[in-house]
């Protein structure tokens, strides 16, 4: 099975955890795309859906899934969506979408994340994959600076803007020991509007994919 094909296996099974006349929360990229597709076959089911992107939204309604701002649904029962990296006590790393802001809010306001990936997301240490960063553009260098001070090499994604209008820093080189301290110290310079670390408020399942089927962890 290649990794077009695991990501497709675990976004049909998190269409398990998908309960009749509610909506639901959509996650952004590629394997998050094969769950909206696999929703599509269920469309009838649902109350509706809320996207953590314009690109989801967009592909959901293509789809003729409804799409609900956040603002005008109570709480939301499940959320699912992918990773960049996730440990089995299933902190992650998101955002190279550059969509980690809205992932963070519709996650937070959903009861349960499940979150998909296939096999090569899994790691025991996160940080080999870059961690974005979401800042206010006029922050952009005295973020770049404390975030050096930290031991990150923080690299600007070029030519990329957020739906929120702002700016995504990289930054490499971070050995993530210690990811919900991390997640907070990010947190707390002034410009930053959040970073992709999920690791204060984790997933609740991770459906992790590989040639052998879908491994369910809790
Ligand atoms: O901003 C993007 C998101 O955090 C994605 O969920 C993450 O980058 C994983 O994407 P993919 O499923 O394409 O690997």
């Amino acid at each position: 099975m290649n990794q077009d094909e695991m990501k497709r296996e675990v976004a049909r099974a998190a269409i398990e955890y998908v309960e009749t006349d509610t909506v639901i929360g959509v996650g952004t990229g590629s394997t998050a795309n094969y769950f909206i597709d696999e929703l599509a076959n269920i469309k009838g089911r649902i109350e509706g859906t809320v996207a953590s992107s314009n690109a989801s939204a967009e592909r959901l309604k293509g789809h003729g899934i409804p799409v609900y701002n956040l603002n005008d649904v109570g709480d939301i029962g499940l959320y699912v969506d992918g990773a960049d990296e996730t440990t089995r006590h299933l902190q992650l790393t998101k955002g190279g979408g550059g969509a980690l802001t809205r992932e963070k809010i519709v996650a937070a306001a959903s009861e349960k994340f499940v979150c998909i990936v296939d096999d090569t997301k899994v790691v025991d240490i996160l940080g080999a994959f870059p961690l974005p960063i979401e800042v206010i553009p006029m922050a952009r260098s005295y973020v770049a600076r404390q975030v050096v001070k930290l031991g990150g090499e923080p690299v600007l994604r070029e030519g990329f803007t957020t739906d929120n209008g702002n700016l995504i820093l990289d930054v490499h080189g971070l050995s993530i020991m210690e990811p919900s301290r991390l997640e907070a110290q990010l947190n707390n310079i002034p410009g930053v509007v959040t970073n992709g670390l999920f690791a204060m408020d984790p997933a609740d399942v991770l459906l992790v994919g590989s040639s052998s089927g879908v491994e369910t962890v809790r």
